[in-house]
């Protein structure tokens, strides 16, 4: 489902590039991804998403190796398999909630769908909100929209980045498991990218969560590190 080898990362203007140590995530199982600031998970995130292009290594997901996509063969590969909770919602204010849910199709020319909209505001039990704009909406309300919004065109993947950020304790965890059963109902891998501690102990415990840390500032003669369902990777900064 999820795999990359080689996988190096330079952005320009910058001495040394990022590398991340091999990695596969078998199938049936979720990631999270944690790591200090500046660790290199966005960057990961934005590669897996098709928002980088690969420079370096390979890089498999879903089925589809990324390294020698072109551009527009990227876009049309992550409209058809990501779906995407972005940490800061982005749900137009100028839309209802059932318009926000459209915009994925109308953004790949195609038409709504109309349907699979109303069978996911059901599912996660805010189908009488439909009509409202996102102002009228609790945060918790707002994330189920943004979560139904990248389910619409039914992603092999789906990814949520931060989803805990600015929630207390009962919404964040609540949060999570809406999220880890949604993904078990939709058939669909969770990746999940988070530092708050809240997150990574209840996905520590669960068997059908593998995680990668990384880690900037450990030496470059470290290798990746498997205990268990656990993965831990290290930047290569050997010459930093
Ligand atoms: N556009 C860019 N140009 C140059 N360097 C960048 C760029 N984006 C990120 N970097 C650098 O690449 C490294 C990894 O950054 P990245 O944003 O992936 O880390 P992160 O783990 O997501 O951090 P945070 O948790 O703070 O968002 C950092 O050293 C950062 O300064």
């Amino acid at each position: 489902m999820l795999a990359w080898g080689g996988l190096v990362h330079q952005y320009a203007g910058t001495a040394e590039p990022i590398r991340y140590a091999d990695f596969a995530l078998g199938p049936g199982r979720h990631l999270l991804l944690r790591g200090a600031s500046g660790s290199g998970k966005s960057t990961l995130l934005a590669l897996l998403s098709g928002l980088l292009r690969v420079q370096q290594g390979e890089l498999e997901v879903a089925g589809t190796s990324l390294s020698g996509l072109s551009p527009r063969a990227l876009d049309a590969w992550r409209g058809a398999t990501l779906g995407v909770v972005p940490q800061r919602l982005h749900l137009s204010e100028a839309l209802t909630v059932a318009e926000n849910l459209a915009l994925p199709a109308l953004a790949a020319g195609q038409g709504a769908d109309i349907a699979r909209a109303e069978e996911l505001l059901t599912a996660l039990d805010i189908a009488e909100l439909a009509g409202r704009r996102p102002h009228q909406l609790s945060v918790g309300q707002a994330q189920r929209v943004a979560l139904a919004r990248a389910l619409m065109r039914r992603p092999k993947l789906l990814l949520a980045d931060e989803p805990s950020a600015s929630l207390d304790d009962e919404h964040a965890l609540h949060m999570l498991a809406l999220l880890l059963d949604t993904a078990e109902r939709e058939g669909c891998t969770l990746i999940i990218a988070s530092h708050d501690g809240r997150v990574i102990e209840a996905l520590g415990a669960r068997e059908d969560v593998a995680e990668v840390v990384l880690r900037g500032k450990l030496p470059a003669d470290r290798p990746a590190l498997p205990t268990g369902n656990r993965t831990t990777f290290w930047l290569d900064e050997g010459s930093r």
